[in-house]
Protein backbone atom coordinates (compact mmCIF):
# COMPACT_ATOMS: atom_id res chain seq x y z
CA UNK A 1 0.00 0.00 0.00
CA UNK A 2 1.12 3.38 -0.63
CA UNK A 3 2.36 5.89 1.96
CA UNK A 4 -0.31 8.57 2.44
CA UNK A 5 1.16 10.42 5.30
CA UNK A 6 4.96 10.80 6.86
CA UNK A 7 5.58 12.19 10.55
CA UNK A 8 9.33 12.18 11.41
CA UNK A 9 10.99 13.34 14.78
CA UNK A 10 8.63 16.15 14.82
CA UNK A 11 9.17 18.66 17.46
CA UNK A 12 6.20 21.53 18.01
CA UNK A 13 4.32 23.53 19.68
CA UNK A 14 3.02 27.05 20.60
CA UNK A 15 5.58 29.86 20.16
CA UNK A 16 8.59 28.77 22.62
CA UNK A 17 6.92 25.84 23.90
CA UNK A 18 7.61 22.27 22.38
CA UNK A 19 4.51 20.01 23.07
CA UNK A 20 5.32 17.21 20.54
CA UNK A 21 9.03 15.59 21.20
CA UNK A 22 9.93 13.60 18.81
CA UNK A 23 6.69 12.17 17.09
CA UNK A 24 6.87 9.35 14.34
CA UNK A 25 4.42 7.28 12.80
CA UNK A 26 3.14 7.04 8.88
CA UNK A 27 -0.65 5.90 7.56
CA UNK A 28 -0.84 4.19 4.91
CA UNK A 29 -3.51 4.77 2.01
CA UNK A 30 -6.68 3.29 2.62
CA UNK A 31 -5.86 2.77 6.80
CA UNK A 32 -7.09 4.40 9.88
CA UNK A 33 -5.58 5.57 13.04
CA UNK A 34 -6.88 6.14 16.31
CA UNK A 35 -4.49 8.39 18.08
CA UNK A 36 -5.51 8.16 21.99
CA UNK A 37 -3.99 9.76 25.60
CA UNK A 38 -4.97 11.49 27.97
CA UNK A 39 -5.99 14.91 28.36
CA UNK A 40 -3.06 17.40 27.73
CA UNK A 41 -1.12 14.58 26.01
CA UNK A 42 -0.83 16.45 22.99
CA UNK A 43 -3.32 14.63 20.64
CA UNK A 44 -4.96 18.27 19.18
CA UNK A 45 -1.13 19.72 19.25
CA UNK A 46 -0.39 16.88 16.66
CA UNK A 47 -3.80 16.97 14.68
CA UNK A 48 -2.77 21.04 14.40
CA UNK A 49 0.42 20.52 13.42
CA UNK A 50 -0.41 18.42 10.62
CA UNK A 51 -2.99 21.08 9.67
CA UNK A 52 -0.51 23.60 10.13
CA UNK A 53 -1.92 25.97 12.84
CA UNK A 54 1.54 25.32 15.64
CA UNK A 55 5.02 26.39 15.99
CA UNK A 56 7.20 24.03 14.09
CA UNK A 57 10.75 23.59 15.90
CA UNK A 58 12.19 19.98 14.18
CA UNK A 59 11.12 16.94 12.55
CA UNK A 60 8.72 16.82 9.07
CA UNK A 61 5.60 15.90 7.77
CA UNK A 62 5.18 14.41 4.29
CA UNK A 63 1.99 14.06 2.30
CA UNK A 64 2.18 11.68 -0.56
CA UNK A 65 6.44 12.24 -0.58
CA UNK A 66 5.68 15.78 -0.79
CA UNK A 67 6.28 17.85 2.31
CA UNK A 68 4.63 19.67 3.89
CA UNK A 69 6.18 21.09 7.05
CA UNK A 70 6.44 24.52 6.10
CA UNK A 71 3.71 25.07 4.20
CA UNK A 72 0.95 27.49 5.63
CA UNK A 73 -1.76 26.18 6.52
CA UNK A 74 -4.63 27.20 3.81
CA UNK A 75 -2.41 25.93 0.97
CA UNK A 76 -2.54 22.07 2.76
CA UNK A 77 -6.38 21.63 2.64
CA UNK A 78 -6.21 22.35 -0.79
CA UNK A 79 -3.71 19.27 -0.99
CA UNK A 80 -5.67 16.78 0.85
CA UNK A 81 -5.78 17.46 4.52
CA UNK A 82 -9.30 17.49 5.73
CA UNK A 83 -10.12 18.63 9.57
CA UNK A 84 -13.09 18.14 11.21
CA UNK A 85 -11.85 20.25 14.84
CA UNK A 86 -13.18 19.49 17.96
CA UNK A 87 -15.11 22.88 18.00
CA UNK A 88 -17.56 21.65 14.67
CA UNK A 89 -16.47 24.96 12.51
CA UNK A 90 -19.55 24.86 10.68
CA UNK A 91 -21.32 27.87 9.35
CA UNK A 92 -24.60 28.74 12.09
CA UNK A 93 -26.00 31.51 10.31
CA UNK A 94 -26.12 29.37 7.15
CA UNK A 95 -28.06 26.26 5.86
CA UNK A 96 -26.99 22.54 5.77
CA UNK A 97 -27.31 22.80 2.57
CA UNK A 98 -25.12 26.22 2.06
CA UNK A 99 -22.94 24.71 4.84
CA UNK A 100 -21.93 21.66 2.57
CA UNK A 101 -21.41 23.51 -1.12
CA UNK A 102 -19.92 26.66 0.48
CA UNK A 103 -16.55 25.43 0.54
CA UNK A 104 -16.68 21.46 -1.95
CA UNK A 105 -14.01 20.98 -4.04
CA UNK A 106 -15.15 18.51 -6.68
CA UNK A 107 -14.47 14.82 -5.96
CA UNK A 108 -16.03 11.50 -5.38
CA UNK A 109 -17.75 12.94 -2.44
CA UNK A 110 -21.14 15.42 -3.61
CA UNK A 111 -24.08 16.40 -1.71
CA UNK A 112 -26.07 13.37 -2.49
CA UNK A 113 -23.24 11.55 -1.39
CA UNK A 114 -22.95 12.89 2.50
CA UNK A 115 -27.11 12.67 2.18
CA UNK A 116 -26.14 8.98 1.95
CA UNK A 117 -24.02 8.54 4.71
CA UNK A 118 -26.55 11.31 6.96
CA UNK A 119 -29.76 10.79 6.06
CA UNK A 120 -30.54 13.28 9.15
CA UNK A 121 -28.60 15.97 6.97
CA UNK A 122 -30.91 15.61 4.44
CA UNK A 123 -33.95 16.20 6.45
CA UNK A 124 -32.66 19.12 8.01
CA UNK A 125 -30.78 20.65 4.86
CA UNK A 126 -32.89 23.60 5.47
CA UNK A 127 -32.22 24.30 8.47
CA UNK A 128 -29.67 26.44 9.83
CA UNK A 129 -26.23 25.72 11.42
CA UNK A 130 -27.47 26.78 15.08
CA UNK A 131 -30.94 25.46 14.84
CA UNK A 132 -28.87 21.26 14.77
CA UNK A 133 -28.33 19.09 17.42
CA UNK A 134 -24.90 19.12 19.01
CA UNK A 135 -24.86 15.58 17.30
CA UNK A 136 -26.23 16.97 13.97
CA UNK A 137 -23.80 19.66 13.93
CA UNK A 138 -21.20 17.09 14.42
CA UNK A 139 -22.85 15.18 11.35
CA UNK A 140 -22.32 18.18 9.19
CA UNK A 141 -19.01 19.12 10.79
CA UNK A 142 -17.66 15.96 9.03
CA UNK A 143 -20.40 15.86 6.17
CA UNK A 144 -18.07 19.28 5.43
CA UNK A 145 -14.89 18.17 5.33
CA UNK A 146 -15.83 14.81 3.18
CA UNK A 147 -17.33 17.87 0.47
CA UNK A 148 -13.70 18.93 0.69
CA UNK A 149 -12.65 15.20 -1.18
CA UNK A 150 -9.83 14.68 1.05
CA UNK A 151 -7.04 12.53 1.09
CA UNK A 152 -7.03 12.31 4.71
CA UNK A 153 -9.84 13.13 7.57
CA UNK A 154 -8.13 14.34 10.85
CA UNK A 155 -11.22 13.73 13.28
CA UNK A 156 -10.77 15.83 16.95
CA UNK A 157 -12.92 13.78 19.69
CA UNK A 158 -15.80 13.35 17.21
CA UNK A 159 -18.00 12.00 19.88
CA UNK A 160 -17.13 14.39 22.38
CA UNK A 161 -20.30 15.74 24.36
CA UNK A 162 -22.92 13.79 22.45
CA UNK A 163 -25.82 11.48 24.23
CA UNK A 164 -25.06 7.74 23.60
CA UNK A 165 -27.84 7.01 20.79
CA UNK A 166 -25.89 9.66 18.43
CA UNK A 167 -22.48 8.31 19.43
CA UNK A 168 -23.68 4.76 18.05
CA UNK A 169 -24.92 6.57 14.80
CA UNK A 170 -21.99 8.87 14.26
CA UNK A 171 -19.69 6.08 15.30
CA UNK A 172 -21.70 3.76 12.60
CA UNK A 173 -21.27 6.52 9.79
CA UNK A 174 -17.54 6.56 10.83
CA UNK A 175 -17.60 2.98 10.21
CA UNK A 176 -18.57 3.20 7.03
CA UNK A 177 -16.77 6.00 5.79
CA UNK A 178 -13.02 4.46 6.99
CA UNK A 179 -13.98 0.74 6.81
CA UNK A 180 -16.58 1.12 3.96
CA UNK A 181 -15.17 3.84 1.80
CA UNK A 182 -12.01 3.31 2.79
CA UNK A 183 -11.45 7.23 3.98
CA UNK A 184 -7.69 7.53 5.50
CA UNK A 185 -8.50 9.16 8.45
CA UNK A 186 -6.95 9.90 12.02
CA UNK A 187 -9.21 10.01 15.19
CA UNK A 188 -8.33 11.42 18.02
CA UNK A 189 -10.68 10.25 21.08
CA UNK A 190 -10.84 9.86 24.68
CA UNK A 191 -13.16 6.44 24.41
CA UNK A 192 -10.41 3.93 23.39
CA UNK A 193 -13.04 1.45 23.53
CA UNK A 194 -15.23 3.37 21.31
CA UNK A 195 -12.48 3.97 18.51
CA UNK A 196 -10.43 1.29 18.20
CA UNK A 197 -13.12 -1.40 16.69
CA UNK A 198 -13.09 0.65 13.81
CA UNK A 199 -9.91 1.78 13.50
CA UNK A 200 -6.55 -0.24 11.50
CA UNK A 201 -3.86 1.00 13.80
CA UNK A 202 -3.40 3.36 17.26
CA UNK A 203 -0.67 4.97 18.48
CA UNK A 204 -0.64 6.45 22.40
CA UNK A 205 0.63 9.71 23.07
CA UNK A 206 2.31 10.85 26.51
CA UNK A 207 3.56 14.08 27.32
CA UNK A 208 4.51 14.79 23.61
CA UNK A 209 5.88 11.39 22.78
CA UNK A 210 4.47 8.36 21.15
CA UNK A 211 4.74 5.39 23.91
CA UNK A 212 2.61 2.85 22.29
CA UNK A 213 1.40 1.90 18.73
CA UNK A 214 0.32 -1.75 17.67
CA UNK A 215 -2.78 -2.50 15.46
CA UNK A 216 -6.03 -1.51 16.87
CA UNK A 217 -7.28 -5.16 17.62
CA UNK A 218 -3.99 -6.26 19.41
CA UNK A 219 -4.95 -3.48 22.23
CA UNK A 220 -8.66 -3.46 22.10
CA UNK A 221 -7.56 -7.27 23.46
CA UNK A 222 -4.84 -6.50 25.72
CA UNK A 223 -7.17 -4.91 28.55
CA UNK A 224 -3.88 -4.63 30.78
CA UNK A 225 -1.97 -2.08 28.36
CA UNK A 226 -5.27 0.06 27.73
CA UNK A 227 -5.24 0.47 31.76
CA UNK A 228 -1.50 0.78 31.58
CA UNK A 229 -1.83 3.65 29.00
CA UNK A 230 -5.17 5.19 29.45
CA UNK A 231 -6.72 4.10 33.13
CA UNK A 232 -9.90 3.11 30.79
N1 LIG B 1 -2.94 27.36 22.26
C1 LIG B 1 -2.08 26.86 23.16
N2 LIG B 1 -1.07 27.59 23.64
C2 LIG B 1 -0.19 27.09 24.55
N3 LIG B 1 -0.25 25.82 25.03
C3 LIG B 1 -1.24 25.04 24.59
C4 LIG B 1 -2.21 25.51 23.64
N4 LIG B 1 -3.08 24.49 23.39
C5 LIG B 1 -2.66 23.46 24.16
N5 LIG B 1 -1.57 23.78 24.87
C6 LIG B 1 -0.83 22.90 25.79
O1 LIG B 1 -0.33 21.80 25.05
C7 LIG B 1 -0.41 20.60 25.80
C8 LIG B 1 -1.15 19.55 24.98
O2 LIG B 1 -2.50 19.95 24.77
P1 LIG B 1 -3.44 19.23 23.72
O3 LIG B 1 -4.70 20.02 23.66
O4 LIG B 1 -2.71 18.98 22.48
O5 LIG B 1 -3.69 17.84 24.45
P2 LIG B 1 -4.79 16.74 24.16
O6 LIG B 1 -4.09 15.44 24.26
O7 LIG B 1 -5.51 17.05 22.89
O8 LIG B 1 -5.74 16.91 25.39
P3 LIG B 1 -7.35 16.99 25.50
O9 LIG B 1 -7.79 15.57 25.45
O10 LIG B 1 -7.52 17.60 26.85
O11 LIG B 1 -7.86 17.82 24.36
C9 LIG B 1 -1.11 20.96 27.11
O12 LIG B 1 -0.11 21.07 28.09
C10 LIG B 1 -1.75 22.28 26.82
O13 LIG B 1 -1.80 23.07 27.98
Amino acid sequence: MAELLRVERLIAGYGEAHVLAKVDFTLEEGRSLALLGRNGAGKTTLLNTIIGVTTHHAGSIHLQQRDITRLRAEKRAPLGVGWVPQERNIFRSLTVEENLTASARPGAWNVSRVYQMFPRLQERRRNLGNQLSGGEQQMLAIARALMLNPKVLLLDEPLEGLAPIIVDELLAALRRIVTGEGMSAIIVEQKARKVLPLTDEVIVLERGAVTYRNTSEALLASPEILEAHLSV
